[in-house]
């Protein structure tokens, strides 16, 4: 389960993207990410007016969706540690009207500048499987949420289904990483496979979260099974 890449690749690695981030996404997923985060913020149950955090936020899909579910009253903070994501989720929600009440943290996942139980709410899409340590990730994000506030983790995995899991990569391989070549980003794209490779499977983050401290850890399997939202909540 551990990544083989260090902090300091990874950050590099999504800097490298950020610029072509939501593009690729976007059109390799068919638009449908759009819809899986969706599921994702729905499954974290914040309401108006209170504090959520988006992990991993990346270019800010998420972080913008919990600004609209906590409406002016409430505060939504995203955090990643790359500065070019970062720049791009800033710019992005300057476009926003009325203006949503966001804030853009540069942080570590693992070591997040926050107080203990101060968010009612978080989502983290596709970034679990980008952290290096899964088991400290959410033994972090067990500490930042409030007592009785649920997160609900977004990302992909191997399918059970044989079949499916051949078509997993076949896409990625057929698809994806030759759409990435495209633009020079093959090696960065390449990266996936051998990071589902690692990536627990939802029985196994049911465990992962259970060890974290979170006393209701629920895997739902979504597009199919190839990957799934795990919503876990604080006693
Ligand atoms: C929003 C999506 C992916 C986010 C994402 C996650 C990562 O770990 C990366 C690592 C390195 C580079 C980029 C990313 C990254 O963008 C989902 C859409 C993009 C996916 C790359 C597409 C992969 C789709 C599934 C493997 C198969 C879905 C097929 C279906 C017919 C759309
Ligand atoms: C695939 S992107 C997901 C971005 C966004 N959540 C989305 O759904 O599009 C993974 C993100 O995790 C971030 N990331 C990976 N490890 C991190 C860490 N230890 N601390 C903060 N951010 C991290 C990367 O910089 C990247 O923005």
């Amino acid at each position: 389960m551990t990544n083989d890449h260090s902090p300091s690749e990874i950050r590099h690695l999504f800097d490298r993207i950020a610029p072509v981030y939501d593009q690729l996404n976007q059109w390799l997923s068919l638009g449908q990410h759009r819809i899986w985060k969706k599921m994702a913020v729905k499954w974290c149950d914040l309401e108006p007016g209170e504090i959520g955090l988006d992990l991993c936020c990346g270019s800010g899909d998420l972080a913008e969706l919990l600004a609209r579910e906590v409406g002016k009253t409430g505060q939504v903070y995203g955090v990643d540690f790359s500065p070019r994501l970062l720049a791009i989720a800033k710019a992005r929600a300057t476009y926003h009207y009325p203006p949503l009440t966001l804030h853009w943290i540069e942080a570590d996942a693992l070591d997040l500048p926050f107080q203990d139980n101060f968010f009612h709410g978080a989502t983290m899409g596709y970034g679990l499987r980008n952290v290096t340590d899964i088991p400290g990730c959410l033994r972090e994000l067990y500490r930042v949420l409030k007592p009785g506030a649920k997160a609900a983790i977004l990302d992909f995995h191997r399918p059970q289904h044989a079949p499916l899991r051949q078509f997993q990569q076949w896409y990625l391989d057929t698809i994806v990483v030759p759409r990435a070549k495209s633009l020079g980003l093959e090696q960065e794209y390449a990266y996936i496979t051998p990071s589902l490779e690692r990536f627990p499977n939802g029985k196994q983050q049911v465990e992962l979260a259970h060890h974290a401290g979170f006393s209701q850890a629920t895997h739902y399997p979504i597009a199919g099974g190839m990957m799934g939202v795990l919503v876990v909540r604080k006693p």
